[in-house]
């Protein structure tokens, strides 16, 4: 007690005792004495009546009955007197005691309902959190089905045209890190189809900030953002408008089919080529179309050798991220750009890891069919050590952040 409490906490408990020991002492009747003289007053009435008989010849004689009667009579006054007076005293301190028993039970109810209310409390708390974060997220939900939210509104408000057009414009945009932190202050930039576009500068400058923008996972803070729809339309067979090869290649589980058609599933890929290149054929070639499209882009990959690797083919299901290298990766990232043939290819430093002369034939690839690419890269123009000339001849226009503090330049590449 000492120890948690202190001097002044043991010196407490004492006084307590004391007090309450002192309170019981005062409260408390002397039952000892008051049963003591009960019974010397019962042993004084026994002894009276026991003289009586003993002697009661003599009294008789005497003619003392009266007085004797008078004698015993007052005797057993006394003892009734203090019988009662006992008596009740007890019943009062039973009364007493079984009050103080009900008081404490009362008292010890009372702390455990408070205990219980605590507890209640506490899990009425975290459960409101709970619901706040719901409500939050309800929120949320409505204001992006209403179209309140802010990127929401720039995309919508330009209607559908716009949306849906052939051509990528930034118009006085804003990026901005959700930490707030302005990347680039203004930015104006086109591009338009057949003019590739190379987006440079140092290291979190905010290259790939702008893709987050033009792929709606950041707001349009300022200024209007016009693109294509992004979507993968199952139904339109002139595949979608801007699709994009990440920095980080990902493979998904599945076979060597589902790399390069992800997204899609294979029977939407089969449909899909039905509609694009299967006219007059039954849909039993569908599985053959499909399978002959995607050999075409694995030899322009250079990865053909995949399909020879394992004797499942087509259908072989590994561990595609540990087997294959980073190199081989992201050129399996670019064969799924070649597959969704989209009308803008988002190359965010997807070619990096793989030689020059690759990296080479693939922009060919990409300019064949038709696709406008926005490429993330450390090569520049601006410098004078560009650590990827390569690629500096297919892009029409750089894009440089210069600090990554709000300043950007743009011009054309001479070729
Ligand atoms: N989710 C986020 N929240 C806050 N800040 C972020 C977030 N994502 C990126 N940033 C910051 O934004 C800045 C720009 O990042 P970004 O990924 O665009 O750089 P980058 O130019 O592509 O760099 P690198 O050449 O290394 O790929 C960096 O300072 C980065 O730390």
């Amino acid at each position: 007690m000492k120890l948690l409490t202190g001097r002044r906490g043991v010196s407490i408990l004492y006084a307590y005792m004391l007090l309450g020991l002192g309170l019981l002492r005062t409260a408390t009747p002397d039952f000892g004495d008051l049963t003591s003289r009960e019974q010397q007053l019962e042993g004084t009435f026994r002894f009276m009546h026991e003289r009586l008989r003993t002697h009661a010849e003599s009294i008789a004689f005497f003619g003392g009955g009266a007085r004797e009667k008078a004698m015993v009579e007052s005797r057993f006054r006394d003892l009734l007197d203090h019988s009662s007076l006992l008596l009740k005293k007890k019943w009062q301190f039973v009364e007493l005691g079984h009050g103080i028993r009900f008081l404490a039970s009362v008292v010890s109810q009372s702390f455990l309902a408070f205990g219980d209310i605590m507890e209640l409390n506490r899990k009425f708390l975290e459960l409101s959190g709970s619901i706040n974060r719901v409500f939050e997220l309800e929120e949320l939900v409505d204001a992006v089905q209403s179209g309140d939210l802010r990127t929401d509104k720039v995309l919508q408000s330009h209607g559908n045209d716009l949306y849906a057009g052939d051509v990528i414009s930034f118009c006085d945009v804003d990026i901005v890190t959700p930490s707030e932190k302005l990347l680039a202050r203004q930015l104006t930039c086109d591009v338009v189809p057949g003019k590739n576009l190379l987006v440079t500068g140092p290291n979190g400058s905010g290259k790939s900030s702008v893709f987050r923008v033009l792929r709606g996972l950041w707001p349009v803070m300022s200024g209007r953002l016009y693109k294509p729809s992004h979507h993968l339309d199952k139904e339109d067979i002139s595949g979608c408008g801007v699709f994009y090869v990440p920095q980080k290649p990902y493979t998904c589980l599945g076979t060597l089919r589902d790399q390069i058609i992800y997204p899609l599933s294979h029977e939407e890929a089969e449909l899909k080529e039905l509609k694009l290149y299967g006219k007059g054929k039954s849909s039993a070639d569908t599985t053959n179309i499909l399978d002959a499209r995607l050999k075409n882009i694995l030899e322009n990959v250079r990865l053909n050798y995949l399909l020879e690797r394992d004797e499942s083919g087509w259908d072989a299901n590994l561990s595609w991220e540990d087997i294959l290298s980073l190199g081989e990766q992201q050129r399996l990232g670019m064969a799924r750009l070649f597959f969704h043939k989209p009308k803008f290819g988002i190359l965010d430093e997807c070619t990096n890891a793989t030689s020059v002369d690759v990296e080479e034939q693939l922009y060919r690839l990409a300019k064949h069919l038709g696709i406008t690419v926005i490429t993330s890269s450390q090569a520049s123009t601006f410098m004078q050590r560009a650590n990827r000339p390569a690629l500096i001849p297919f892009h029409a226009l750089e894009l440089r952040f210069v600090d990554g503090e709000g300043n950007w330049e743009l011009r054309s590449i001479e070729q």
